[in-house]
């Protein structure tokens, strides 16, 4: 069931539309993600969400409660990590979080938050003798202390080392296993990959595409790569008569096959009856990354 309807979201920066006809709805317990290149307009389309900001067109609903009308009663089921949150340099963790929980009717259990994130040992710990990645932590920390029904988290793992990050990952999904919904904004694809049931693409303040990580892959034509070093030197044409093979390209040693189905028992089979030997065989799947380039004619990388 729908537990966040966004309709036709418009939200105009003077005459710069940044978000323009945005539609879709999040349902309960899912892991819903907003992908996007830097500028797409995904902060700005979850601040209409969560009611920091007025939109000029259009309708969201979350739990049923409309956030401009609203607000005061969905700020108590809401949790929100912002981007870039800085507190005060001398507020301690410990200090931060009773004073954000304050702010709830319904607080979750401190010491099991802490402990969960790590910063168990950082109670007493000023904010600006945190590092980075502990910083980051203690804001993911004060979106959940209000036991949200719903948690939106703006670049999740930004400035996290890797082990910190898939942590931050193994947290996440307890806490949807919990019955919590969470909106993720993200321009990381590992991590929209790992985590999320469903995604929106979002590009120039529109929606480009909208499904799970693997129908998006698939929505990228069948292309397959096959990559390998062979034993002996052959012209690219040997495998450019074959009718599975597209494209033929050399990386120092490696030769990279581009084809359709079929691709690598048509390769395997050429170089065989030439007696050539590939070794380091590997083939490659389409990623989310090709996915994404092909929808949006964008990198996320740049
Ligand atoms: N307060 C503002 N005033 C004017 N323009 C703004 C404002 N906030 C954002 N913008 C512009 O609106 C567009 C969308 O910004 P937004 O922050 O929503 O994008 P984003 O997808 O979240 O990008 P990022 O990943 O960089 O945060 C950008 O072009 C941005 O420059």
């Amino acid at each position: 069931m729908a537990i966040i309807e966004v309709k036709d979201l418009v939200k105009d920066y003077g005459n710069f539309r940044a978000v323009d006809g945005v539609s879709f709805e999040v349902d309960e317990g899912e892991i819903f993600g907003i992908l996007g290149p830097n500028g797409a307009g995904k902060t700005t389309t979850v601040e209409c969400v969560e009611g920091l900001r007025n939109r000029d067109g259009g309708s969201v609903s979350v739990l049923g409660l409309d956030p401009e009308r609203d607000g005061a009663e969905l700020r108590q089921v809401l949790g929100i990590q912002l981007q870039e949150s800085r507190l005060p340099d001398r507020l301690r963790v410990g200090e931060a979080l009773d004073l954000y929980g304050s702010f709830y009717r319904e607080r979750a259990n401190t010491d099991q938050l802490l402990e969960k994130l790590g910063l168990d040992a950082k109670r007493k710990t000023p904010f600006g003798k945190l590092s980075g990645g502990q910083q980051q932590r203690l804001s993911i920390a004060l979106a959940l202390v209000g036991n949200p029904r719903v948690a939106v988290l703006d670049e999740l793992t930004t400035g996290l080392d890797p082990q910190a990050r898939r942590d931050t990952w193994d947290l996440i999904e307890e806490v949807r296993d919990s019955g919590v919904t969470i909106i993720l904004v993200t321009h990381f694809m590992d991590e929209a990959e790992r985590l999320c049931d469903r995604l929106a693409v979002v590009d120039s303040g529109k929606i480009v595409a909208l499904d799970t990580p693997a129908g998006l892959t698939a929505r990228v034509s069948v292309e397959q790569r096959v990559r390998f070093r062979p034993s002996a030197a052959f012209p690219d044409s040997l495998l450019l008569d074959l009718p599975e093979v597209a494209r033929v390209e050399r990386s120092g040693p490696h030769v990279v096959v581009t084809g359709g189905e079929n691709l690598l028992q048509a390769v395997a089979s050429v170089l065989a009856r030439n007696q050539i030997v590939a070794a380091d065989l590997r083939v490659e799947q389409v990623s989310l990354d090709d996915a994404f380039v092909a929808l949006t004619g964008k990198s996320l990388e740049n």
